[in-house]
């Protein structure tokens, strides 16, 4: 049998000399200038960077929310520009998960057919372990039939991050989903994003401004006027702090 070579790690989502442009003549503004990056699958991976820098446009184009003006961005081995409107939305339901800082639950629906509501939406059925072992880790079980409006925000956020997994996407792209919390709560989102990369294998990108929230990851990747200028392996508070302030964050 041929050996594994040891670089061979699998991408759950890449971008290669990505650019993204917005507008055009002399207003344009270049959001994302040539970027390169990784993100392996069943790692949590943070992006940091200065307000304006990129980080949102570019988790948009990574998740195929956003077009790109050149460059090659894969979900797995799928590139998203060789993708019809309708495929697209097909991978970004089956294949990929988000979670908003607003938690962007559908307000009339209980948290259960919220949490199953991507399922419904792809015509297929729940997987009723799989189910049941989301509801309980993130102590859901007893908050099933109430609405969004009947529940704090530490717990919609917990039920949108229930409905991110429960389709078992390759990869759960996370937009500052501890923004709306106070410490305590984003502590239990943080500790579950990392629960559910180390017992179940997800993948997780997320965006956000707070050192201690990127120190729940394994790797921060950081981005400074539409470029990414470096990384940190192992991130604690002060190492990311320390980055930022180079950044002049
Ligand atoms: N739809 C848009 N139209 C025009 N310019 C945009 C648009 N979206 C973003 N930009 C610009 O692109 C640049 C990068 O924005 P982006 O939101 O990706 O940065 P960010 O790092 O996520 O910022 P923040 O941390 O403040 O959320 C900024 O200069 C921003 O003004």
């Amino acid at each position: 049998m041929p050996a594994i070579p040891a670089t061979s790690v699998r991408m759950a989502a890449s971008a290669v000399d990505l650019v993204k442009v917005y507008g055009s003549g002399p207003t344009a503004v270049r959001a994302l200038d040539g970027v390169t990056v990784g993100f392996e699958a069943a790692r949590f991976t943070a992006i940091m960077g200065p307000s304006g820098s990129g980080k949102s446009t570019l988790m948009h184009c990574l998740a195929g929310l956003d077009s790109v003006t050149s460059g090659t961005v894969r979900i797995g081995d799928t590139d998203l520009s060789s993708l019809s409107d309708r495929e697209l939305t097909r991978l970004r339901r089956d294949r990929v998960g988000f979670v908003f800082q607003a938690f962007n639950l559908m307000p009339t629906l209980t948290a259960k057919q919220n949490i199953l509501l991507p399922l419904e939406l792809a015509g297929r059925k729940p997987d009723q372990a799989w189910f049941t072992t989301l509801v309980d880790v993130l102590g859901l079980a007893d908050r099933l039939n109430h609405r969004p409006a009947e529940m704090s925000g530490g717990q919609q956020q917990r039920v949108a991050l229930a409905r991110a997994l429960v389709t078992r996407p390759e990869v759960v792209f996370a937009d500052e989903p501890t923004g709306n919390l106070d410490s305590r709560t984003g502590a239990e989102v943080l500790s579950f994003l990392r629960t559910s990369v180390r017992e179940f294998g997800q993948t997780i990108v997320m965006v956000t401004h707070d050192p201690v929230a990127a120190s729940y990851a394994e790797r921060v990747v950081l981005v400074a006027d539409g470029k990414v200028v470096g990384e940190i392996a192992q991130p604690t508070p002060d190492s990311v702090l320390d980055a930022m302030r180079k950044l002049g964050a």
